[in-house]
This record gives C-alpha cells, sequence and structure tokens, in this order.
C-alpha cells in the first residue's frame, strides 16, 4: 500500500494510506459481510459527507448562477447512489440540484433513492445536454457520481460521451471517491480534471494524481479494527464532524 506524509493544522504528521482498487473492494465487502453494515446504511453515511463537503467548500452564496444550481450525474453502481444520496442532501442544504441517471439499476435500492429525490422536487433529465455550455449555463457546479473504484477499463457508452461532455465544461466539478474515467490506481492524466475530490474511506491511489483546489475525506465509518488491519493510518476528524479537509 502507498502512503504519503500529510502536513496540516489538525491533521497527524504521519501518513495516510492510498489503497489500491483491489483493497478498496475488500475494505467494502469486510465492511459488508464481517462487520454486517448494509449498503444502505453506509451509502448515506457516504452521500451525507459528499453534500456536506460541496456545502463547505461552494457555499450557496458564492454561485454566479441565479440560483445554487447543481447537476448530479450518476452512473450505474453505488457511486451513483452515493450521487442520489448526495443530491437529496444537497437539496436538504438550500441547493437546487437537477440529477441525471441514465441507467437506472432495477433494485429496491436504487428505485428507492430515486423515488426519494422524485418526491422532494428534484427533476431528472431525459437526456443529457449535448453541448457543455449548457451546462455551464444552467448549473454552478457538477457533481460526478459516474463510477467509483470498481471502474476498469475502457470506458463504455453512454458514459464516453458524457465523460467527453464533461471535460469541457467550465464550472468546477465534484467527484465522488475518484474521478469517473480515471484508473482507481494511475489516474488519468488527459482526463476529467475535477476542482474537488471527496475521497470515501481512504483516498484511493489515483488521488495522488488530483491537482484540484479541495479534497475531502468522507465516510467516517471505518471501525478501528479494519482501519489497522488495512493500515489506513486515517487522520482523525475534527470532533462530530463527517467530513475532515485534506488540502
Ligand atoms: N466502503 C466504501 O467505501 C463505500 C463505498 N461506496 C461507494 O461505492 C462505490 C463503489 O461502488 P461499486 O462497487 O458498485 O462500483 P462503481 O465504481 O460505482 O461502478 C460499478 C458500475 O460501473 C460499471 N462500469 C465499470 N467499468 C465500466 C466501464 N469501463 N464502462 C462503463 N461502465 C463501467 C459497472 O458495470 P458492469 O461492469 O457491471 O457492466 C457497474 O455497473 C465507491 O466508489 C463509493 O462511491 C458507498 O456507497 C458505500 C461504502
Ligand atoms: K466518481
Amino acid at each position: 500500500m502507498q502512503s504519503w506524509a500529510w502536513p496540516g493544522i489538525g491533521v497527524p504528521s504521519g501518513a495516510i494510506s492510498h489503497p489500491r482498487q483491489e483493497e478498496a473492494q475488500a475494505i467494502d465487502q469486510e465492511l459488508f459481510n464481517e462487520y454486517k453494515f448494509s449498503v444502505d446504511q453506509l451509502m448515506e453515511l457516504a452521500g451525507l459527507s459528499c453534500a456536506t463537503a460541496i456545502a463547505k467548500a461552494y457555499p450557496p452564496s458564492s454561485f454566479t448562477t441565479s440560483q445554487p444550481a447543481v447537476l448530479v450525474v450518476c452512473g450505474p453502481g453505488n457511486n451513483g447512489g452515493d450521487g442520489l444520496v448526495c443530491a437529496r442532501h444537497l437539496k436538504m442544504f438550500g441547493y437546487q440540484p437537477t440529477v441525471y441517471y441514465p441507467k437506472q439499476p432495477s433494485k429496491p435500492l436504487f428505485e428507492g433513492l430515486t423515488t426519494q429525490c422524485k418526491k422532494m422536487d428534484i427533476p431528472f433529465l431525459p437526456e443529457f445536454p449535448a453541448e457543455a455550455a449548457f451546462i455551464d449555463e444552467l448549473y454552478g457546479l457538477v457533481v460526478d457520481a459516474i463510477f467509483g473504484f470498481s471502474f476498469k477499463g475502457a470506458v463504455r457508452e453512454p458514459f464516453g460521451s458524457i465523460l467527453s461532455t464533461l471535460e469541457r465544461v467550465t464550472v468546477p466539478i465534484a467527484s465522488i471517491d475518484i474521478p469517473s474515467g480515471w484508473d482507481v490506481e494511475k489516474g488519468k492524466a488527459d482526463g476529467l480534471q475535477p476542482d474537488m475530490l471527496i475521497s470515501l474511506t481512504a483516498p484511493k491511489k489515483a488521488a495522488m494524481h488530483f491537482t484540484g483546489r479541495y479534497h475531502f475525506l468522507g465516510g467516517r465509518f471505518v471501525p478501528p479494527a479494519l482501519q489497522e488491519k488495512y493500515a489506513l493510518n486515517l487522520p482523525a476528524y475534527p470532533g462530530t464532524d463527517c467530513v475532515l479537509q485534506l488540502t
């Protein structure tokens, strides 16, 4: 496992670990199988962390659009589920989220999260805006909840076209867990370059290639024994906060 020194106020000067893809998946499986968490539980905490980190970095007053409008783009796996939870909490925090969710799995978890959003009057776009300029005009922030730590190989449609449009937007992009399209360990120099990354549980190896302004850690749910087993060496979260700003 690779690690780096971590200077900063409130953060111990030790080294936070950067799990590889397989390690991130193993931690995830252990949380469910050994520690008996349910996906819904952790997804709620993960999505709440994301909305909280976004509210810290981009308060509604910082938006130049007439409303704090946020486009949340959700993928087909649990990263997309985090996006739906994040959208719901953003709405609670006073933002105007809109969701684009092109590949909706027919599983009760995702159907439930979708219904919750719709019942909170969060609109779902039937089509993705064809031009990056439309996104820049209508939204002050894009949340990238397309792929997380299980992404592998070349991007398949419709996500290839979506990502190539997102690469051209000029409004800030906040990526949940991994910038979508990036190799989970090596990153992608010519891919999406988000302004914000919210690493969940621990920053994955690819996070070492993140050059945006804000890097937050969220998902404050890893029991100490599991942190020790994987030598995560996570910094202490401040007080009762569910997120920690790393950079
Ligand atoms: N413990 C934690 O930290 C917690 C983590 N959580 C979150 O879960 C995330 C991981 O979720 P995950 O394992 O469901 O996978 P994720 O990355 O969303 O993508 C899988 C989907 O993408 C697809 N797909 C893959 N490659 C593709 C390609 N090249 N092109 C196109 N499609 C491709 C793949 O499709 P398939 O291969 O099945 O066809 C599948 O449908 C994690 O990053 C974090 O955000 C929290 O919710 C809870 C606690
Ligand atoms: K993502």
